[in-house]
Formats: structure tokens, C-alpha cells, sequence
């Protein structure tokens, strides 16, 4: 792991004012442990691919056993009130406010979203303590009525037990704390594995939560590496102390993590990959439509689950939607996300890099024209690409069909009503609200 002295220059060089608040060893049972043979893995500025800090990697053994820790906290954790958890919830809300730039920076030091962003996500991520704090003094059951005069149903809500939590680098705060201050608020005590790539940004949540007075072995956070990190989701999914799995990320991970959990029939809460399309119509305001599909496919440069993936443009307002796009597009700033004026930082890994570089290529294979960008930019840093916008896009496009995940703005003209609805809604993704 990293010394005393390079996390002090680490902080001064990015003016983190907090400076416990870097941390960058496993939190088990409320302590930070440094095992016998100490392996660290480094988290690295995605912008420059630097290596900024070496963070253990939490040898399976102590995963395990951070797991046992949890259930032991757990049969007292459960037995508090939801008003006792919903006071620790509320400090760790406050910490969180009162440290909100440090963990703004942090946030894009390691995943290089530009500040403006990250400081959203910190908001984002603190909301969610402040409501669970609220909902858990009102955890109530229900009164049911029965067919029988002599009978009565009562329903009570209890905590399931340990969580194991598995959380993704693109939020690495907010998809943190959502999960977490539901588990607390019910009484669950959680084993947080974060992504690899963002660290830091949980182990900050860690500090925050002892000094917001958490009982030992009520949240305990486990970094890994990427090597590590599939023993541990099995590990999760297959122990018989962890009664629930939450996990952010991709589908193909979900399907592998479902699979696992057979044997134990965990309860399983997963928020994975998606499809959305973005519609224009002819009557459409102009302005607002380009403003809302760039907010929208570009927000962090378009490594959001809630993305629009595809955009389907009617013909008669097609041309102006592609000239305005594109001339608002071309003044976006691509950059290091602390760098002041910046709105769009650099992907998370090589392998986001190269999904849009071939959706891309397959796109223009098939006849759509490139409008803006295209390409990589490797001149800003290793994992740039730049924002693209592609018009003419053919329906038999793989953008169509496959989440980018990237900053590709595909263009795809329509004609009728009826017809949108039939592309938008030809994805393997349902729809959430039972409407299509
Ligand atoms: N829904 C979301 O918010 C979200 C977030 C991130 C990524 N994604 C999806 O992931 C795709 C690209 O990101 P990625 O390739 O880094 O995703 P990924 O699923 O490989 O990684 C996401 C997270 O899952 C963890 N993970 C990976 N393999 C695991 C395993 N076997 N067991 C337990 N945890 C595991 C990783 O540490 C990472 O933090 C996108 O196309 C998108 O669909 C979705
Ligand atoms: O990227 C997906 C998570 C973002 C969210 O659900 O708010």
C-alpha cells in the first residue's frame, strides 16, 4: 500500500484538504488491516494512466473472514432501532457534506470524469443517506385482512442478513451509498467490494462511516484487483452468511453472477446494461431536443447506465438536429476532468476504447458518414476517444442493438410514429414501466 508520505504529496498535489480521508487498505470489523504479505494493486489516473497510489489487495482468506465479522455484527446490528440507524445515516450524510470537494476530486482523480460531475455525483450519492436515514426510523409492516373472522395476517419487515455489495467504477460513490443506505436502514450489515479502478472513492465512505460512529463489522470494504475480483463475486454469490447480492455493472457479469448464486438462492438485486433510445420529432423543439440528447448520451462521456444509446431523428427535422448537434458537440472540451472548462474526460479502460472504435467502424462500414470526431484521442491522453457523432446510421448498425457505453452520437432517420415505436422498442431490453 501506499506510504504515509505518498498519500501526504498525493494530497497536496491535488489539494485534497482531508487528508484521512485517502485511504488505501481493506476496512474489516471497523479496522484497517494490512494482512501478512501485503500484494497492492495501483489505481491509476485514467487521463494520464499514471499510477497514483497502491491500494491492498484483500487476499481471499480476509474476504472471507470480513464476511464471518459481518455476520457476527449482524445478529446485534439487527436488533437496533431504525431510528439508532437512521442517526448514524444522517451523521454520515453530514460528513459526506462537509468533505463534498475532496470527494469530488477524488472521484475524478480516479475516474476521470470532469469535476463538475463528480461534484453532482458526491450530491447524488449523499442524497441517498439522507433519505434512508429518514425511511428507516418508518420500516412498518402491514395489517392484512383475512377471508377468515377468526384469523388476523401481520406482516413485519426484517433485515435479510449480510449483503454482499459489488459496485461499478462509473459511480464509485453514488452506487456506494445507494446500496448501502438501503442495507442500513433495514439493518443489513454489507462486504463492499468496489471496482478496482475506483477505490479510493469507497475507502473515503469507509473512513467517513467510523467517524460517523458505524459499529465494527457493519460496513466493511474489500478492494481487489481485477484477477481477485471474479473469486469474490463467487465467493459473494456462493456463501451461505451473505443472504443478498447487489450488483451495478454489466449484463454479461449479472448473468454470471445469477448463475452463481444458484446454489445458495441468494436474493439478488442487480442494475445492469441497457438500450435507450432518444426520440425527435418534426414538431420538436429544436434547441431543447439537441441540449437534452447531448446531456443524455454524453454525461460522462457516455458511461452512464442511463444513457441514450441511439437516436432516432424524423426526417424533415433531421438535417437541423444533425448540423446543430454537431456544432454543439464540437465545442465541448475533452480533458483532464480537473482541468477548469472541461466537460468530457477519457474512458475507463481499453476495452471501452475499443468498443467504440469498432461500433464505430462497423457504423461507417455500413454506409453511415461521420459527422464529427471518429476517432481516438490519443493526443489528450492513452484512453481518449473523441466525441463522435455519426448521421445516416443504417438500421443494421450494431449500435443499434449494443450499448455503446462510449461518446458514439448514432443518428438514425425515421419517418412515422409507428415506425419509431417499432425500432425503439426492438431490444432485448424491457421496459420498466409496462407501457410499450
Ligand atoms: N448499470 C450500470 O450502472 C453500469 C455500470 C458500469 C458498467 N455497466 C455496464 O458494463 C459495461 C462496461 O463496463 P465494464 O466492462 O467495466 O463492466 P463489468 O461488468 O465488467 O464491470 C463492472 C463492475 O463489475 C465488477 N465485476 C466484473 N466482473 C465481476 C465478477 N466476475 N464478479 C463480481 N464482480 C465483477 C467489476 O469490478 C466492476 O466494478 C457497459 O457496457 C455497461 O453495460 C453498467
Ligand atoms: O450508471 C448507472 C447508475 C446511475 C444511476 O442509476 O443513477
Amino acid at each position: 500500500m501506499s506510504t504515509a508520505a505518498e498519500i501526504k504529496a498525493f494530497a497536496t498535489k491535488y489539494g485534497i484538504k482531508n487528508v484521512n480521508l485517502i485511504q488505501t487498505k481493506p476496512l474489516i470489523n471497523g479496522k484497517w488491516v494490512t494482512p501478512a504479505k501485503a500484494e497492492t494493486f495501483a489505481v491509476d489516473d485514467p487521463a494520464t494512466g499514471d499510477h497514483l497510489l497502491h491500494v491492498i489487495n484483500t487476499p481471499v482468506d480476509l474476504v472471507e473472514q470480513s464476511i464471518k465479522d459481518a455476520k457476527v455484527a449482524f445478529d446485534s446490528f439487527k436488533k437496533t432501532t431504525g431510528r439508532y440507524r437512521g442517526g448514524l445515516l444522517k451523521k454520515l450524510h453530514a460528513l459526506m457534506v462537509e468533505n463534498e470537494e475532496d470527494l469530488a476530486k477524488l472521484c475524478t482523480i480516479e475516474n476521470g470524469k470532469a469535476l463538475p460531475d463528480s461534484r453532482g455525483e458526491i450530491k447524488y450519492g449523499y442524497s441517498f443517506f439522507e433519505w434512508f436515514s429518514e425511511e428507516a426510523p418508518r420500516i412498518n409492516g402491514d395489517n392484512i385482512s383475512s377471508a377468515d373472522a377468526n384469523r388476523r395476517i401481520l406482516t413485519y419487515k426484517q433485515p435479510v442478513g449480510v449483503v454482499g455489495i459489488l459496485t461499478p467504477w462509473n459511480f464509485p460513490t453514488a452506487m456506494i451509498t445507494r446500496k448501502m443506505g438501503a442495507a442500513i436502514a433495514a439493518g443489513c450489515t454489507a462486504v463492499v467490494k468496489p471496482a478496482t479502478e475506483t477505490p479510493l472513492s469507497a475507502l473515503a465512505i469507509g473512513y467517513l462511516a467510523q467517524q460517523a460512529g458505524f459499529p465494527p463489522g457493519v460496513f466493511n470494504l474489500l478492494p481487489v484487483d481485477n484477477e481477485r475480483t471474479k473469486a469474490v463475486g463467487s465467493l459473494f454469490c456462493e456463501s451461505k452468511l451473505i443472504k443478498k447480492v447487489s450488483f451495478t455493472g454489466s449484463t454479461g457479469v449479472g448473468k454470471l453472477l445469477m448463475g452463481q448464486s444458484a446454489s445458495t438462492l441468494k436474493k439478488l438485486s442487480f442494475e445492469l446494461g441497457g438500450n435507450a433510445p432518444f426520440i425527435v420529432f418534426d414538431d420538436a423543439d429544436l434547441e431543447k431536443a439537441v441540449d437534452g440528447a447531448i446531456a443524455s448520451k454524453l454525461r460522462q462521456s457516455g458511461q452512464t447506465c442511463v444513457c441514450a444509446n441511439r437516436l432516432y431523428i424524423q426526417e424533415g427535422i433531421y438535417d437541423k438536429f444533425a448540423k446543430l448537434i454537431t456544432e454543439k458537440v464540437s465545442k465541448l472540451k475533452q480533458g483532464h476532468g480537473l482541468e477548469e472548462g472541461v466537460t468530457h474526460g477519457p474512458l475507463i479502460h481499453e476495452r471501452a476504447v475499443e468498443k467504440v472504435k469498432s461500433q464505430i467502424k462497423d457504423a461507417v462500414d455500413k454506409g453511415a458518414k461521420v459527422l464529427f470526431g471518429g476517432k481516438p484521442a490519443t493526443n489528450l491522453g492513452p484512453l481518449f476517444h473523441q466525441l463522435t457523432v455519426l448521421g445516416d446510421v443504417p438500421r443494421n448498425a450494431i449500435v443499434n442493438t449494443d450499448e455503446t457505453f462510449g461518446p458514439l452520437v448514432p443518428l438514425i432517420k425515421f419517418k412515422t410514429e409507428e415506425e419509431v415505436i417499432e425500432l425503439a422498442n426492438n431490444t432485448d431490453f424491457e421496459c420498466w414501466y409496462g407501457w410499450c
